[in-house]
């Protein structure tokens, strides 16, 4: 898949999120932090890789920032972005599976090494439900944001 990859530091495991994605045979296209010369703010460097998602550039994204939080404010604020702020893995297997969740936001303070292996690996192993519950949570969101 292709994935875009945003961090506003290279604390914590930022640096290590590329290799673990690229090891896992994924293409990158990197912002922030991970690609010295862009702007790193999160609130730029995190949108502008949720972007690469809306408009169909990138399968994924993965944004990151101290506490995450602000990782993943700045990637719902764009159409037809649904990003995540998961601490372990099973929040990010629901994330993919109920919440169809197409952006993984990570704290940089509590995402270990270990962590985020764990995470990266149920991210990539789950897909989004097909259940009719749950697709119909996800076309309200849509609703909601037009
Ligand atoms: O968590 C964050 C936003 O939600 C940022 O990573 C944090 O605000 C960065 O702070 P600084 O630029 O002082 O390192």
């Amino acid at each position: 898949m292709r994935l875009s990859l945003a961090s506003d530091s290279l604390d914590g495991v930022a640096a290590r999120l590329v290799a673990e994605v690229q090891r896992r045979g994924h293409s990158v296209t990197l912002y922030g932090a991970l690609a010295p010369g862009g702007r790193a703010d999160w609130a730029w460097c995190c949108s502008a890789a949720a972007k690469d998602v809306s408009s169909g550039q990138s399968d994924l994204a993965i944004v990151c920032c101290w506490t995450g939080t602000g990782a993943s404010i700045a990637a719902n604020k764009i159409a037809g972005v649904r990003a995540a702020l998961c601490v372990d893995a099973a929040t990010a297997a629901g994330a993919r599976r109920w919440n169809d969740a197409n952006v993984l936001a990570l704290s940089l303070r509590l995402t270990s090494d270990r962590l985020l292996e764990e995470i990266l690996d149920a991210w990539f192993a789950a897909a989004p439900s097909a259940d009719d519950e749950d697709l119909a949570n996800i076309a309200h969101l849509a609703h909601l944001e037009s």
